[in-house]
């Protein structure tokens, strides 16, 4: 029962979060199935007007009847009309409310995981909580929608029968309630076990489509051929699809006999009912127009709760995805925007400082930096190298403010970052990470998407193609309106690039920043070796003057940056330009020496650390 309640309370507040933003269309799409639910009441009465006036009139010539017909008639027609307009402005406010919930919901989902701490969006949990909603409020909304909706014209249209019956007595009112009630929570309980048994949602019934769906691929047949035991995974099919053929006969069986019961009871009904409203006729406290339509609508009023329950059943099991979006988007309320509370960064960066810094990622048990104190000025090239997982990357994100320390503070020009505006911040960084984006864009729009005149040096067409050529992306600035190529698949005629490629278009857009900043986070990890060094020699005169900090496991790159930090046992272990390094002889100079030695000959390389002392 609670797990019912959950579901309707879910549905409800999903409801509440879509007639916030549009309520006027909220009210309009439960308005049409409640007038549409209600319009029985005048087709009733009508139709009950007309027939004891057909009886009324008998034997009179025929244009006495008509006289006498022609309000009864009128108002049958124009409730005729008003059903059949309310049946299509039900589709059109169903399928328009869907719409603009959907991106309603959407954007709402976006903008929480944009402002999201980076590293709650890394992690596996809260990706899975985003995914589902986002699956919810594209895939099962709509359904939810024009359930409730269906759900609202259907209790509306059986409130409508139950005054129609009211006519005939109300007892026969109060019958019609408490049989319809009945079969509709039956139904209901029924309906919502069919749908928990369907294929999808049962291992059996997954297990037999998964193993269907082998047994026609070529490379199973083929395999399975070679062991003998194509006939073994034709039984275990078999087994499956059994299983669940049995279970869902069952349910067919079980339905079979509650709509013979159901039937039953609707026919007690209409007898009972029939037999009360004859005595009432003897009596003249009904007509015969009355006894017609209470009759007729008490075999119409058969068929609601089994819509009823298809509805209701249907949004009992999409109530669990209501849930997933409801918590996504309640749990996660984007934070204010930063610039509203937070200082302006009015001049350029010149300093970022590491104070006491430690960070530890969610649910980690120790620190994967500790206690970090170092300055990084402008003009400086830094080299950050250590070992994978040392936390060279979380030292990027660090810096860049992507992650807040959990301990410390990181200060630009003296600030915390904290509270600086993020706006004005970001506007002095420039980054290229190892995982850089692949998004469907035009050349020129990647290398130039999100600058504005303040950081981008130029957005001319001739120094985009410069910088394309000088990284090595040649191919992808020549010809003729090169730069309005259309990057992957998702484009009819859109070219899809290699990872070294991707890499190559990043840096370019980070340099075509002006950014005082620049953080490369193994910005040539894809890239090929002979490639690496025309980069690299680019790179440098891109590093000119600004802070630069790059990762590289290629200690060709650290030696001539003007200062090497080693990350290692989470602290920095090394600090100091190459000959420094190199003079201390620590793990800087053994890694350099370590891979040195595989460019010297073979005789050497077996012992590199005799050659290297
Ligand atoms: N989102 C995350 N959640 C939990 N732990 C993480 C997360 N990202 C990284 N880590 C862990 O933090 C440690 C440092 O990771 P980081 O990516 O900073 O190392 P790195 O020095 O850049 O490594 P590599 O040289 O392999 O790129 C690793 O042990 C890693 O497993």
């Amino acid at each position: 029962m609670t797990l019912y309640i959950q579901r309707a309370a879910s549905i409800m507040s999903l409801l509440k979060l879509i007639v916030r933003k549009h309520p006027i269309l909220t009210c309009l799409w439960l308005i049409v199935p409640l007038l549409s639910g209600f319009i029985i009441i005048p087709l009733a009465a009508a139709e009950r007007q007309l027939i004891d006036t057909a009886i009324a009139y008998a034997g009179l010539d025929r244009s006495s009847i008509l006289q006498a017909a022609w309000p009864p008639l009128l108002t049958l027609a124009a409730a005729s009309v008003a059903a059949v307009l309310f049946a299509m402005m039900k589709k059109l406010t169903d399928t328009y409310m869907a719409n603009r919930a959907a991106r309603q919901l959407l954007t709402e989902i976006q903008n929480r995981a944009i402002y999201v701490p980076l590293e709650q969006l890394e992690s596996p949990e809260y990706y899975d909580r985003l995914s589902r909603a986002q699956t919810a409020a594209e895939q099962a909304l709509t359904s939810i929608l024009f359930g409730a909706a269906e759900t609202v014209r259907l209790t509306f249209s059986l409130a409508g029968m139950i005054v129609v019956a009211a006519a005939g007595h109300w007892t026969i009112a109060v019958l019609l309630f408490i049989v319809s009630v009945i079969v509709l929570i039956q139904r209901v309980r029924l309906e919502i076990k069919v749908k928990q048994a369907a294929r999808a949602l049962t291992t059996n019934g997954r297990m037999a489509d998964y193993l269907k769906q082998s047994l026609s691929e070529p490379a199973v047949i083929k395999e399975l051929s070679v062991f003998h035991a194509i006939s073994y995974m034709t039984e275990q099919w078999f087994g499956r699809a059994q299983t669940y053929e049995v279970t869902r006969n069952n349910y067919r069986r079980r339905e079979g006999r509650m709509a013979a019961w159901f039937g039953l009871s609707f026919l007690i009904l209409l007898f009972a009912s029939l037999a009360i409203m004859i005595g009432r006729l003897n009596q003249h406290a009904v007509t015969v127009g009355t006894v017609a339509i209470v009759f007729q609508t008490i075999l119409q009023a058969q068929g609601v709760p089994l819509q009823m329950s298809w509805s209701l059943g249907r949004l009992y099991v999409q109530g669990a995805q209501a849930a997933d979006l409801v918590d996504f988007i309640k749990n996660n309320e984007p934070t204010p925007h930063l610039s509203q509370q937070q200082d302006l960064l009015d001049e350029p960066i010149h300093t970022i400082q590491f104070d006491n810094v430690s960070y530890r990622y969610p649910g980690a048990q120790s620190d994967v930096l500790h206690g970090l104190r170092v300055t990084l000025r402008t003009g400086e090239t830094t080299a950050l190298v250590g070992d994978n997982g040392a936390g060279k990357s979380t030292f990027v994100k660090l810096m860049l403010g992507l992650f807040e320390p959990t301990a410390g503070r990181i200060l630009v020009n003296g600030h915390d970052i904290r509270t600086l505006d993020q706006h004005c911040l970001r506007q002095q960084l420039s980054a290229v990470f190892q995982d850089c984006g692949h998004y469907p864009l035009t050349v020129r729009d990647y290398v130039t998407a999100g600058t504005s005149s303040t950081t981008t040096a130029t957005s001319d067409d001739n120094e985009i193609e410069q910088m394309l050529a000088a990284c090595g992306l040649r191919s992808l600035s020549e010809g003729s309106n090169a730069l309005a190529l259309k990057l992957t698949n998702v484009w009819p005629d859109g070219r899809e690039l290699s990872g070294g490629q991707w890499q190559r278009l990043a840096i370019s857009r980070a340099a075509l920043r002006s950014s005082r900043v620049i953080a490369l986070d193994e910005p040539t990890s894809a890239i090929d070796p002979s490639g690496e060094l025309e980069l690299y020699r680019m790179c440098q005169s891109l590093f000119q003057g600004k802070l630069a900090v790059f990762v590289s496991h290629r200690l060709g790159w650290a030696r001539n940056a003007d200062r090497i930090l080693v990350l290692h046992n989470s602290t920095i272990a090394e600090d100091g330009s190459h000959e420094q390094l190199m003079e201390r002889n620590g793990l800087y100079a053994d890694s350099f020496r370590a891979q040195a030695a595989w460019y010297e000959p073979t005789a050497e390389r077996q012992q590199p650390d005799t050659t290297a002392s």
